[in-house]
């Protein structure tokens, strides 16, 4: 056995949310090896009968008496307020429905009419440069319909690039390819003191590690249910607007969900009080309650034990990676000290995308973005010790064999 496959069983041996794999199912033709949380959760145990229960009895029994009876018309808020606590938030501020790129459009569109109010003069969205794509897109859409320019800027340049002229700032708590965490309070502070709003995408930081949305002032948020939630494939996504500009939000998709009196059917729209104000059209009612049943692996569990573990993931894979790939053969793109890091680690290597699919055939499974980065993502609630270590083994005999068949041909 060698020094860090013990190291790993010790690890495991000590980790007090061990016992939370067993709330998933990890098994399937892919092996157990799952560094992919960060795109697509894995399955709690819990949701499967859950799913079947909607269905079968709630749907197919109970048909059109569960939207009371059941409590599917308030599930977007009554989820909302699930994942609350995750995200520091107190209850009465986040709604569940949609996906990430609608909800980035409501708060963005809602920030720049709540910037409106005071400053007729701020016309100008900053969007974080190295965004994922889709909130770039909505960004340029959003700035177009209000008559704003959209301003791309890396985090680090927002301080600099703030002014009057500053509407809204769109930024993401960690960032996608890198794994980069970037500084919430430091920003959202800095974005409050030109006079502008907050909106941060959190995507890949919730359930991952503490957000603090209450404690930080952040004016609106919105992330994905579908990663470190562990939600499902395509599950819905959540908006979170602060208590004391709820009666402010102006939506710009003001559907008859969000309307004062939904069943009173009027012509004129009236806004619903609080964070119903975010819903739009009817829930998805099997997404959502599919989400709800996953959201129960959390309960005994705090976010701060699930960063100290992930951090503690990631540090283990960095050493594994360092000790066991040959130098020169892949550049880190996370980066090293804790309070820059989200819960993945991001590897830049040659043919990374080849590297990828046999790393995948071997039964770790990771994923390759565009154009040299490999991801791992690390989700505390069911990654182990022993997987980190298997997974840096992996890739450190695939990019062996690799370098081996390229002096080959050589
Ligand atoms: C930061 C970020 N925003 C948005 C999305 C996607 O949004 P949607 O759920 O609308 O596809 C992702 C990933 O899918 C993401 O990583
Ligand atoms: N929603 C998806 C559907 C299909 C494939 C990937 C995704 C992702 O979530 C990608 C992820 N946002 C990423 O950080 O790359």
């Amino acid at each position: 056995m060698s020094e860090l496959t013990e190291k790993a069983g010790k690890l495991d041996a000590v980790d007090e949310l061990a016992a939370k794999r067993a709330e998933f199912v990890l098994d399937g033709p892919e092996g157990a090896v799952y560094l992919d949380g960060n795109s697509l959760g894995a399955l709690p145990v819990g949701v499967p009968g859950r799913v079947a229960d909607v269905v079968g009895r709630q749907w197919g029994e109970m048909r059109i008496r569960s939207w009371t009876e059941e409590g599917w018309w308030t599930a977007p808020e009554r989820i909302g307020d699930r994942i609350a606590p995750l995200v520091g938030a107190a209850a009465g501020q986040i709604v569940v429905g949609d996906s990430t790129s609608v909800n980035v459009f409501k708060a963005l569109v809602g920030a720049v009419r709540l910037a409106r109010e005071t400053g007729a003069g701020r016309d100008e969205i900053l969007v974080d440069a190295t965004t994922f794509p889709t909130d770039g897109y909505i960004a340029g859409s959003a700035a177009r319909m209000t008559g704003c320019t959209l301003r791309p800027v890396t985090p680090s340049e927002v301080p600099d690039a703030l002014g009057e002229r500053t509407a809204a700032v769109l930024l993401n708590h960690v960032d996608y390819r890198t794994g980069r965490l970037h500084d919430l309070p430091s920003l959202t502070a800095a974005v409050h003191a030109a006079g502008a709003y907050a909106v941060w995408d959190l995507c890949h930081s919730a359930g991952a590690l503490p957000v603090g949305l209450d404690a930080h002032g952040v004016d609106l948020a919105v992330g994905c249910t579908y990663k470190y939630l562990n939600g499902g494939p395509g599950s819905p996504a959540y908006l979170y607007v602060r208590a004391d500009l709820q009666d402010r939000f102006d939506s710009p998709l003001p559907g008859w969900n969000s309307h004062a009196e939904p069943f009173g059917m009027r012509s004129e729209y009236e806004p619903a009080e609080g964070a119903v104000r975010g819903r739009v059209g009817t829930p998805d009612i099997l997404s959502m309650l599919a989400l709800e049943a996953a959201l129960e692996v959390w309960d005994g569990v705090t976010v701060e034990a699930v960063r100290a573990k992930s951090l503690a993931l990631t540090d283990f894979f960095l050493e594994c990676v360092g000790e066991y790939v040959p130098e020169g053969r892949v550049e880190c793109l996370t980066p090293v000290p804790h309070a820059e890091r989200g819960s993945q680690v991001a590897l830049r290597c040659a043919g990374a995308g080849p590297v990828m699919r046999r790393l995948i055939e071997r039964g770790v499974v990771g994923d390759f973005r565009h154009p040299d980065v490999l991801r791992f993502g690390f989700t505390p609630l069911y990654v182990g010790f022993a997987d980190v270590e298997r997974a840096a083994r992996a890739l450190a005999e695939e990019l062996s064999e690799a370098t081996a068949q390229q002096s080959h041909r050589v």
